[in-house]
C-alpha cells in the first residue's frame, strides 16, 4: 500500500454514515471485485430506502471480510470512463463475513425476510461436470459430503469448504426453521448459470438427505442470469487514487466500466429488490441474452488473453490494437453472429459498443488474469460455436483458432502443475502427450464430441500453426 496522507479519513461508518443500515435480505457468496461493481450496485441504487442489506462471504479466504469488516462494509464504486473516473461510496453491503463461517450462514437463511442468495465464485467452484452434473469423483466434494453429512448431524465442524456444500448446508437450516423458500441467483459467467448451480445443489443434496433434496427442489427457485459490466482487479495505484480524490481511505475500492448490464429470467418466491429501477431487465428467456455475451463479449476476452498474451501484450486495450488480434475477433464474431438469429440482439449495435468498451485504455483489464481457468471458460466460450459451426456444415474456423491459442498457452507454460486453473493436473497429463494425442487430450478436457472428431483436432492444429506463423514463434505441438 502506498503512502496515506495525512488528512485522509478511514471510510467506515463514522466517516460515512448511512442513511439507514438495511436488514440482510440478501446473501452473498463471493466477496470478489464483480460483486461489488455489479450487484452490490444494483441493490444500491434501487433501494433508496435501504430495505435491502447484503451480507457477502468470502470464499476462499477471509481477507475481503477483514478489510470490509473494519469499513463497516462501505467501499467506493471508482466508475472509469474514457474520459475520467467517477468515485461512490456503496451502502448495500451491511456485513461481510469469512466464507469458513458456515454457522453465520445457516443462521441467516434460516430467517424468513432472506430472500435471495447470490453467487460470484468464478466458473470452476460450480464443480459440475461437462455434462453437467456434481462432480462427486473430485476430492473438495467428496470432503463436502462428509462435512455437510455431519453439519446435517448437529456436527459443526470442520465446515464444507465448497459452496454445494455451504449452501446445502444453509439451505437445511432454512428448512428446519420452515420459513418457506427463496431464489438463488448465480452471476457468474456460465451458460445457464442458474439452472448449473440447481444441478450443484441438487446433486449434493441427493448425497447428505435425499428429503433435502426433495425440498429444495420444490421451495428453491434458481434463477439465470446474464451479467455484464467490466472490472478488473483493484490495484495499489486505484487505492492511493481514491484516496487522493475522496481524502477517504478506502483499503478496498472497485475499479469499474460505466458500461452495464444485468438480464434475470426466473422466480423469486421471497420477494426482491426493484432491480429494474435501476436497470436490471426480466425475460423469460434468458439464452440468446447469455449466448450473446458469453459468445461476443466473453469469447473475444479469452481469444485476446490467449492470442494477446502470447505477442507480448498485457491488457485487453493493448491487444484490441494489435491488427491481428482484431482480426481475429471479428472473424470469431462473425461465427457467433451467425448462430445467433434473432434480430433483436441488434449485434452490430453490440459488436460497435464492445469495440469501444474494449479499447477504454483507462481500464487496465490484464489479459492475465482473463487467461485463468480457460478450462471452465471455454466450456462456455468456444465449445458451443464451434459446435453450432460444425453442426451448420462449417468449419468454425475462428471458434478454433480460440482453442488453439489456449492450448498453446497452457503448452507454454514453464509448469503446467502450476497454472491458474482448477483442471491444472490434467492439464499437464495432456501436455505430457505427444504430437496429435495431446492436441485431442486438451481437447478432451473441453468437450469429449470434438475431441472425437479427427477434422476438428486437424483444424485446430492448423490454427496453431497459423498463430505461430503470425507472431514468428516456433509451435510445440
Ligand atoms: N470481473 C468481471 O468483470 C466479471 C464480469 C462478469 C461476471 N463476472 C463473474 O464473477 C466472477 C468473479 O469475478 P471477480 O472479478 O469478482 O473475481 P474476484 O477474484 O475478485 O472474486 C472471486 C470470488 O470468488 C471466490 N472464489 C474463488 N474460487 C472459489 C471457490 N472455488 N469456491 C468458492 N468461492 C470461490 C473468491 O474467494 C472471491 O470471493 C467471475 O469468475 C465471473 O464468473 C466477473
Ligand atoms: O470474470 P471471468 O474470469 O469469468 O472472465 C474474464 C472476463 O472475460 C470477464 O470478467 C468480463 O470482463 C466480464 O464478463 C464482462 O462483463
Amino acid at each position: 500500500m502506498t503512502g496515506r496522507t495525512a488528512e485522509a479519513v478511514a471510510l467506515d461508518a463514522a466517516s460515512h454514515p448511512r442513511s439507514r443500515t438495511a436488514p440482510v435480505r440478501i446473501v452473498h457468496l463471493g466477496l470478489g471485485a464483480f460483486h461489488r461493481a455489479h450487484l452490490a450496485w444494483y441493490t444500491d441504487r434501487a433501494d433508496p430506502a435501504r430495505e435491502w442489506g447484503i451480507a457477502a462471504f468470502t470464499g476462499r479466504r477471509p481477507d475481503a471480510a477483514l478489510v470490509l469488516g473494519a469499513q463497516d462494509g462501505l467501499y467506493t464504486l471508482v466508475e472509469r470512463g474514457p474520459d475520467g473516473d467517477r468515485f461512490e461510496v456503496i451502502e448495500s453491503l451491511v456485513e461481510a463475513r469469512d466464507g469458513a463461517d458456515v454457522a453465520r450462514l445457516r443462521e441467516l437463511l434460516a430467517r424468513p425476510e432472506v430472500a435471495i442468495v447470490s453467487l460470484t465464485i468464478t466458473e470452476p467452484a460450480y464443480l459440475v461436470t461437462a455434462d453437467g452434473r456434481l462432480d462427486t469423483g473430485s476430492p473438495e466434494v467428496s470432503d463436502d459430503i462428509a462435512r455437510v453429512s455431519s453439519v446435517l448431524a448437529g456436527d459443526a465442524s470442520p465446515a464444507p469448504s465448497t459452496m454445494p456444500g455451504r449452501l446445502v448446508a444453509g439451505l437445511a437450516a432454512r428448512r428446519d426453521a420452515d420459513v418457506g423458500g427463496l431464489s438463488v441467483v448465480s452471476c457468474d459467467n456460465l451458460s445457464r448459470n442458474g439452472q448449473v448451480t440447481r444441478a450443484a445443489v441438487l446433486g449434493m443434496a441427493e448425497e447428505v438427505d435425499p428429503d433435502l433434496r426433495a425440498w429444495i427442489e420444490r421451495e428453491i427457485a434458481f434463477v439465470d442470469t446474464s451479467v455484464d459490466r467490466i472490472t478488473p482487479r483493484t490495484t495499489d495505484d486505484d487505492v492511493e487514487l481514491v484516496q487522493q480524490a475522496t481524502q477517504l481511505h478506502d483499503r478496498s475500492p472497485v475499479v469499474t466500466e460505466p458500461f452495464r448490464s444485468w438480464v434475470l429470467a426466473g422466480e423469486f418466491p421471497a420477494g426482491r429488490p426493484s432491480w429494474e429501477d435501476a436497470g436490471a431487465v426480466f425475460v423469460d428467456d434468458i439464452e440468446p441474452f447469455e449466448r450473446r455475451k458469453l459468445w461476443l463479449l466473453n469469447a473475444a476476452h479469452s481469444l485476446l488473453a490467449y492470442s494477446g498474451i502470447a505477442r507480448g501484450h498485457a491488457t485487453v486495450a493493448e491487444a484490441l490494437a494489435d491488427a491481428d488480434c482484431a482480426r481475429w475477433v471479428e472473424e470469431l464474431w462473425d461465427e457467433a453472429a451467425g448462430l445467433l438469429r434473432d434480430p433483436a440482439l441488434d449485434l452490430d449495435r453490440y459488436r460497435a459498443d464492445l469495440r469501444d468498451r474494449f479499447a477504454n485504455a483507462r481500464i487496465a483489464h490484464h489479459l492475465t488474469q482473463i487467461a485463468e481457468d480457460g478450462t471452465a471458460k471455454l466450456r462456455a466460450r468456444a465449445v458451443p460455436v464451434l459446435r453450432g459451426e460444425r453442426e451448420a456444415g462449417r468449419s468454425g474456423a475462428a471458434a478454433a483458432r480460440l482453442i488453439a491459442a489456449w492450448m498453446d498457452h497452457v503448452a507454454g507454460s514453464a509448469d503446467p502443475a502450476q497454472l491458474p486453473d482448477a483442471r491444472r493436473d490434467d492439464i499437464a497429463d495432456a501436455l505430457a502427450a505427444p504430437g496429435e494425442e495431446r492436441t485431442v487430450r486438451l481437447l478432451a478436457l473441453l468437450d469429449t464430441a470434438l475431441a472425437d472428431d479427427a477434422e476438428v483436432v486437424a483444424l485446430i492444429e492448423e490454427r496453431s500453426r497459423e498463430l505461430h506463423a503470425a507472431a514468428g514463434t516456433e509451435g510445440t505441438r
